[in-house]
């Protein structure tokens, strides 16, 4: 299969450093929907473990990047490598060449994405919902399948809830069982997407504290799109500010926070922080 280095010359972005490969990086992306173009020329870079918060307007395609990651949008130029791998497109003397289906399913069984509305299956009981993809996607057996799920109930406070379905539980409870289920794939990447924008608010810190707890336990990598300023605070290394499909700046939580450069974070950030 080939890789960025094999197709030296000819493969963008991670080959030509030494630094270690990133687990995500977009090179040269285009996404536009019709007339619409939502991202143009936009270029960065995650490294494995890192936790990255998107932050920007309404519409700077925040959610659009992630949905690129899952490959749920269809890229429409540049090329996303995942551990330098294509994960839409190989380029081959400048041009873009698809890569196979095969492959294609292959990376994504590395990502797992958790989206505002949880997207259970409600004609599954919650650990059906759990165990689906690790038997049908990894192969794992029923036995371990069940066994994990078990233990991830656990760990979001629902071991009760096992033979359940979605309808008969609270949106904070979908969102934690939409949570299980991301990471019983053992994801190295993981997409959150507004996780708590659809919850009550009394229970926004219970979901958000899971997470703290799986970016403090774990070594997983994540994008996370949100507007809880101060999860995203709390859990990121770096925040990346888009804005008309850019990256209009980057850096640590306590900087861009704190002590943005652009005219335009500022704005932003005074606009959601209410200061
Ligand atoms: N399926 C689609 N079809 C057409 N246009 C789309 C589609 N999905 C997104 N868009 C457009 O792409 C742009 C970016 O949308 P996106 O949801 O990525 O922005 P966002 O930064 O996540 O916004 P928000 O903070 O409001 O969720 C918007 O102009 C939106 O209308």
């Amino acid at each position: 299969m080939p890789t960025p280095t094999d197709a030296a010359g000819s493969e963008p972005g991670a080959a030509a450093s030494s630094a270690p490969t990133p687990v995500i990086e977009f090179v040269d992306v285009e996404k536009s929907f019709g007339n619409n173009v939502v991202l143009k020329d936009l270029n960065f870079q995650v490294a494995r473990g890192e936790r990255v918060t998107l932050i920007g307007p309404s519409g700077s395609g925040k959610t659009t990047i992630l949905r690129l990651v899952m490959t749920l949008e269809e890229l429409t130029g540049g090329y996303i490598y995942i551990d330098g791998q294509p994960l839409t497109h190989h380029k081959r003397d400048g041009k873009r060449v698809p890569v196979s289906k095969k492959e294609q399913k292959r990376l994504r069984t590395r990502i797992g994405m958790v989206f505002q509305q949880f997207n259970l299956f409600p004609n599954m009981t919650v650990l059906e919902n759990i165990i689906e993809a690790p038997i049908h996607v990894l192969g794992r057996s029923k036995k371990d399948a069940i066994a994990k799920a078990h233990s991830l109930l656990e760990q979001v406070g629902l071991p009760e809830k096992a033979d359940s379905h979605p309808s008969s539980l609270s949106g904070g409870q979908q969102q934690r069982v939409a949570i299980a289920r991301a990471l019983a794939m053992d994801p190295e990447i993981l997409l959150l997407d507004e996780v708590t924008s659809a919850l009550d608010p009394e229970v926004v810190d219970d979901v958000l504290n899971i997470l703290r707890e799986v970016a403090d336990t774990t070594n997983v990598t994540m994008l996370i799109v949100t507007h809880e300023m101060g999860f995203a605070r709390d859990v990121s290394h770096k925040v990346m500010m888009f804005d008309g499909g850019h990256v209009v700046e980057e850096g640590p939580p306590d900087k861009i926070f704190t002590n943005p450069e652009q005219e335009r974070t500022r704005k932003f950030l005074s606009a959601v922080l209410g200061h």
